[in-house]
């Protein structure tokens, strides 16, 4: 598990610490992590220019400090100071006693920017506030050849959300310090990240509020059948998904649904027929689920199958259709429920599900904080589909997917990761365990579907892929996977 935590709570856990030993262990983690990605770029360190961009405060100071090592190791070192009568004073002595060239001339710094091997952005880390400024700002955009490493955080992302309110810089490898910030792992902020590279300076942080599920996280969570197991043990998953105008949906849902290890489907929709001719070991009889899936397609038929599914005693999940017609009823349509319900939107029914106050793009915006919005609100939890997918629980923990593909956006994909999550309730597991496995085994089939460097994959394709996904968890002891996740 990958644990993310605000600025507030890693401020308090370094003030439980002597300051010098962490400046120290951070600067020692980060300049030989340069140090490496030098060797492999150039084959070593001796000879290769640096840049550091330093800000005032201390993401600042870890940047000037690392350059200093790495120019007491034979590299040319040069850092633009960026708000020049602020920069950590020792930090910046310490590059000039070891070689350093200080230049505070910004088209000096443009050039050394494009010419450098390795960019050290120190700019802010999590003092940043608002956007950065124009000074800043510039690189952003600017033309480079070399490596771009941020400190703790690429400026100009807001660490405790992953907003990123104007320009920011986009990083090949940031290398963090004590633990995850929330900004490094929710969108928009977490495509600015590159890989990332944990630096531990002894911090005792208190739980995380965000964090995000690895491989080995999603093996021990996904559902084994025993020997002795029936039907009932592996859970039966009632669909009440398809139209006859999106007969596709029902087909993608029960796809997404058997493959998420239910023990049976039971199809409740219009186009039964073509149902069972795709998937002949469905079920069309009336009679025991142990969660129920809403809305995927359902058109016409939402209503009647919204208010049979919320009437009853098992977990629900609302996805599409069914979540414009929750929208229109308002939070109090589950004000009755006992038994626990996971809402499924993207950005654009989330805004609806928030009373059209707010547009998609804000949403996909302030992921964070729309997700946790909408569960309190609606007293449910909330798989935020998009870029990063986010799901929030009533009380404002979040846990975050880390797999995917921007090929995943291709019509069809939510209903098969309704059915799949629909089969992991089901199955026993909590909205709070399901949702986020059935993001994490969706976004790695559609890995495994896109291959590697990735082509365009259809929802059937991703469907296909779960069986893949499953194993490839299951086989979580070798790092990564075949995919190369985990950690
Ligand atoms: N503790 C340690 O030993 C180590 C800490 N390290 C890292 O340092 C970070 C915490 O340090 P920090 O508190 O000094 O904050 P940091 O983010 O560097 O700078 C804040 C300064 O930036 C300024 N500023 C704010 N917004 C701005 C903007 N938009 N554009 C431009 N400037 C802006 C702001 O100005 P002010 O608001 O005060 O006017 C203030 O002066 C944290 O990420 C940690 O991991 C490691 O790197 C090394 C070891
Ligand atoms: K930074």
């Amino acid at each position: 598990m990958r644990h993310a935590h605000t600025v507030e709570q890693v401020r308090a856990a370094e003030a439980a610490l002597a300051p010098a030993p962490l400046m120290e262990r951070a600067v020692a983690g980060l300049a030989a992590a340069c140090a490496r990605l030098l060797t492999r770029r150039r084959g070593r360190v001796y000879g290769s220019a640096l840049l550091v961009l330093a800000g005032s405060g201390d993401s600042g100071g870890g940047a000037l400090f690392a350059g200093a090592r790495l120019a007491g190791r034979g590299a040319a070192v040069s850092a633009v100071l960026l708000d020049p009568g602020r920069a950590h004073p020792a930090a910046l002595a310490a590059l000039r006693a070891a070689g350093g060239r200080v230049t505070t001339d910004q088209e000096v710094g443009l050039a050394d920017f494009s010419r450098a091997d390795l960019i050290l952005d120190g700019i802010v880390g999590i003092g940043g506030r608002g956007g950065l400024g124009p000074a800043a700002a510039v690189y952003a955009t600017a033309p480079r050849a070399g490596l771009l490493v941020a400190v703790d955080l690429p400026s100009g992302v807001d660490a405790d959300t992953g907003e990123v309110p104007g320009a920011a810089l986009r990083a090949d490898v940031t290398v963090t310090f004590g633990t995850y910030k929330p900004g490094l792992v929710v969108d928009p902020g977490a495509g600015h990240v590159g890989a990332l590279h944990l630096v531990p300076i002894g911090l005792r942080p208190p739980q995380a509020p965000v964090e995000a599920l690895q491989h080995a996280d999603l093996a021990a969570l996904l559902p084994r059948p025993a020997t002795e197991s029936d039907k009932y043990r592996r859970g039966v998953v009632g669909l009440l998904a398809g139209s006859e105008r999106y007969p596709g949906a029902a087909l993608l849902a029960v796809a997404g649904a058997l493959r998420g290890g239910a023990g049976a489907v039971r199809y409740q929709g219009r186009p039964a027929e073509e149902v069972v001719r795709c998937h002949p070991e469905v079920l069309l009889t009336a009679g025991r689920v142990q969660a129920w899936v809403v809305g995927p397609g359902s058109g016409d038929d939402t209503p009647e199958a919204l208010d049979d599914a919320l009437a009853s005693e098992v977990p629900v999940l609302v996805d599409a259709d069914g979540l414009s017609e929750l929208a229109r009823r308002g939070p109090g349509a589950l004000a009755g429920r006992a038994a626990p319900t996971l809402l499924t939107p993207h950005a654009g029914e989330a805004a609806r599900l928030l009373g059209g106050t707010v547009t998609a793009d804000q949403v996909a915006a302030a992921r964070l904080r729309h997700a946790r919005e909408l569960a309190a609100r609606f007293g449910a939890t909330v798989l935020l589909k998009g870029s990063s997918t986010v799901v929030a629980r009533p009380d404002g923990a979040v846990r975050v997917n880390p797999t995917g593909t921007s090929w995943l956006a291709t019509a069809g994909s939510g209903d098969v990761l309704a059915g799949l999550a629909g089969a992991l309730l089901a199955a026993g597991l909590t909205p709070w365990d399901a949702a986020p496995a059935a993001a994490y085994l969706h976004g790695l089939a559609g890995r495994l579907a896109a291959g590697e460097p990735g082509a365009p994959v259809t929802a059937s394709d991703v469907a296909a892929a779960l069986p893949a996904a499953w194993r490839d968890v299951a086989e979580g002891g070798r790092p990564g996977g075949a995919a190369g996740l985990g950690d």
